[in-house]
Parts: structure tokens; sequence; C-alpha cells
């Protein structure tokens, strides 16, 4: 099999909304990293630092005015858009007009687009690779129904490491003979084949592979991280250094969905993708996915509508508070973060991983989405003051 990565798990793609900001004036003593982290956002007003319990966070170097405009990420790696919204929000900058289907549809990929600017962009950034990447995904898609539903019960349990160990192992095998198969399409000069011969076995593998259910959504997720990566190879980093959850998937459909859709790709990706088909790669986006990634919202109505989510390396800084002070927003494909309130050196930045609707619940309903859905217990000062 391929070999998963030694602190083992794998991925789950985010369908809620982030901010989650910690306390917002931060009481506790903080050490400024040795090496700040490949990505980690860096400006004059603020640094990065670890807290003791928080992981690593942002704080003011120096007093921060409400207005100020604190950070800018436009970094996004990999980005979701969930299918039943592909028709209304442009693939490229998000754009979206109150469920009214977009003028540009890029039939063969299956986006949509608000403008032939925001095509060619997307096309452009996708490259060749990337944009025959997308087209054999949609060739699949199209040719079977969404027999996968991919709402998960939040309720049932979260696999974990050794399940998930146990999950990528069994499908080891099975990816290895689609592999091989799929090397022997590639022509190589007489002489100089040393592959090994294809048989009926690999051709069976790879036909059972595509018998198996599609989850759309999850293949959505892979590809993007797998085409994203092979664009931009010294940017994996920025990837890996994000905050690492090892049990990221929600439960164990959404697990199998993700094994499931390896043996897809391996089998319909172009070969120069193959060697980023791994069970490691897929498990890094997913880990690293998993508490880090940005609802893509709605700019209306309080972003009621949840169109996917993407993760912007950058942004991922932020820590949570239930009582900001700092207001992210989105335009197009970037995040602002400007401060909400007057903030003085040494205060903690923060941000709501909470969407406008989960803000109004209750303190115990806020530290129970927190924990089911992004790990920590929330100690701000909102939820401590109480
Ligand atoms: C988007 S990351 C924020 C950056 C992260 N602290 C790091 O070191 O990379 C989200 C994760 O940070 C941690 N975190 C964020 N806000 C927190 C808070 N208020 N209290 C405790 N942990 C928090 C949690 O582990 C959460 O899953």
């Amino acid at each position: 099999m391929d070999a998963i990565e030694s602190d083992s798990s794998i991925p789950s793609a985010s369908v809620f909304s982030i901010s989650r900001p910690s306390s917002a004036s931060s009481i506790h003593p903080v050490d400024t990293p040795k090496d700040v982290p490949a990505g980690a956002p860096s400006c004059s007003l603020f640094e990065v630092r670890h807290t003791p319990t928080a992981g690593r966070a942002v704080f003011a170097t120096q007093d921060i005015p409400a207005g100020t405009l604190v950070w800018r990420s436009d970094d996004l790696t990999l980005s979701v858009l969930l299918r039943d919204y592909r028709r209304e929000v442009c693939g490229q900058c998000f754009d979206y007009v109150y469920g009214r289907d977009l003028d540009i549809r890029d039939k063969t990929v299956g986006f949509t687009f608000c403008s032939k600017a925001c095509q060619e962009k997307w096309r452009e950034e996708k490259g060749e690779i990337g944009v025959q990447a997308w087209t054999a995904v949609e060739t699949l898609v199209k040719k079977r129904s969404k027999e996968d539903s991919e709402m998960v019960d939040a309720d049932l349990p979260r696999p974990k490491s050794k399940e998930i160990k146990q999950a990528w192992e069994s499908v080891a095998a099975q990816a290895a003979l689609i592999r091989t198969a799929r090397e022997g399409e590639q022509m190589r000069p007489l002489g100089e084949d040393d592959s090994v011969p294809v048989t009926k076995q690999h051709k069976k593998a790879v036909a059972k592979a595509l018998q198996e259910p599609i989850s759309p959504d999850v293949m959505s997720f892979c590809v993007s991280g797998i085409v994203w990566r092979h664009r931009h190879p010294e940017d994996w980093e920025k990837v890996l250094a994000l905050a690492n959850d090892k049990t990221p998937y929600h439960n164990s459909d959404d697990l199998r969905a993700f094994t499931r859709t390896y043996l897809h790709l391996l089998a319909i990706l172009p070969l120069p993708l193959l060697p980023l088909v791994t069970a490691e790669v897929m498990f890094a986006l997913s880990s690293r996915d998993s508490h880090n990634s940005f609802g893509i919202r709605s700019l209306e109505d309080d972003g009621s509508e949840f169109f996917g989510y993407g993760c912007w390396p950058a942004a991922s800084y932020f820590n949570h508070s239930c009582a900001p002070n700092v207001e992210k927003n989105r335009e197009d494909r970037a995040w602002y973060f400007k401060a909400g309130r007057d903030i003085e050196k040494g205060q903690e930045l923060c941000i709501t991983y909470l969407s406008a609707a989960e803000r109004k619940l209750s303190r115990g309903n806020r530290m129970l989405r927190l924990k089911k859905y992004w790990g920590f217990d929330c100690a701000c000062e909102r939820c401590e003051a109480l």
C-alpha cells in the first residue's frame, strides 16, 4: 500500500464555516516561534507566536485602531464548490446573484462563470493538465447518477487513527494494480520499456473501481488539491505547516468515500498527476483542511448560503473567539481582516469560526459546535464571562 504519514489520519472535507476566535486579549505567556511557519501571515502590525493551549496565534505588535485593515489573504490553495451550487456560483470569483444561473457554462469541466475573463483565468490557473483532470472528473460524474449521499450524519462517531489506517491499507493492493494498468498506457521508446506487463487482473481492478459509488464533492476536494499541488509544488509546505487534524473524517462513510475516490482518481486522472495521487497526499489534504478551511458563503443574508469551502493558509493562523476583535470578509477570492475595535499592543487578534447563525447560539451550544467541528474547548472572554 502507499504509506500513510506516520502520525496517520486521513481526509475529511470540512463543510462547516470557519471562525472561532480565541480570547481576544491573551493573558497567557507566549513564545515567538523561532522559525515562522511557511505560509504564516507576516506584517508590521502583528506577529505569530505559540500559545500554551491554543497552538499558534496572531498578536498585535503595536496598538491597532478600529477599522484598520490588518491582513488580506489571497493565497487560496484548494477549494470546493458544491455541485449543487455550480450553476449559480462563479467557479473563479465565487460571484453569486441570488440564485440566478450564470451565463457562461463550461460543460466539459462542470463549472459556470460570471464572465469570459473568469473562465479564462480559471483555465489558465488550472493549466492544461488541470483542465484535463477536471474534464475527466466531469465525464465520470455525468455518466453516473449521484449514488452517494454526501450529507454526513454528524452524530456518528469519527473514525480513530487505527480505523483510518486500516481503511487506507485495505485499498492499497487495488490501488497498486490500477497504477500499473495506467502506467501501461504510457508510450516508451522500444528497449526502454521496463514497465510491468498489464494483465487482465490490472484491467479488472480499474473496472471494479469505476463501478464503485462516486462522491462528486469529495472528488472535487481531492482533485482541487492535487491539481493545485501539481501547479504549485513550492507551496506544498505551506499546507503541511497548518494545524494537523489526525482524525479528519466525519464518520466511516466519509472515510470510505475518500478511499473510493482515491481509486477513482487513480483510474481517471491524466498520467502526469498519478505520482501525486497517493494515500499520503490524500490524507495530508484532509488533515490540513479539517481545522483550517474557511466556508465560502453568500455575501448577502448573513452568509446563509453555503457554497463550499477553501483553504487560505495565511488566514488560518488566526484563532477563534466568540467576541472577536477582527472581522473577516470575503471579496471574490480574497479575505480581508479588519480590526473590529481598537486593539492594544500584545493582544491576540481573533476572528470567529462561527457562522452568523451560530454566533447567536447559547454559550453551551457554541461550545458544543466548536468542540465537535474544531476540536477545542472555547475559553474566550465571551464564554468565560458567563
Ligand atoms: C485555523 S487553526 C488556528 C491556528 C492554530 N492555532 C495553529 O496553531 O495553526 C484552528 C485551530 O486552532 C486552535 N484554536 C483556535 N482558536 C482556539 C481557541 N480559542 N482556543 C483553543 N484552541 C483554538 C484549535 O486547535 C483549532 O482547531
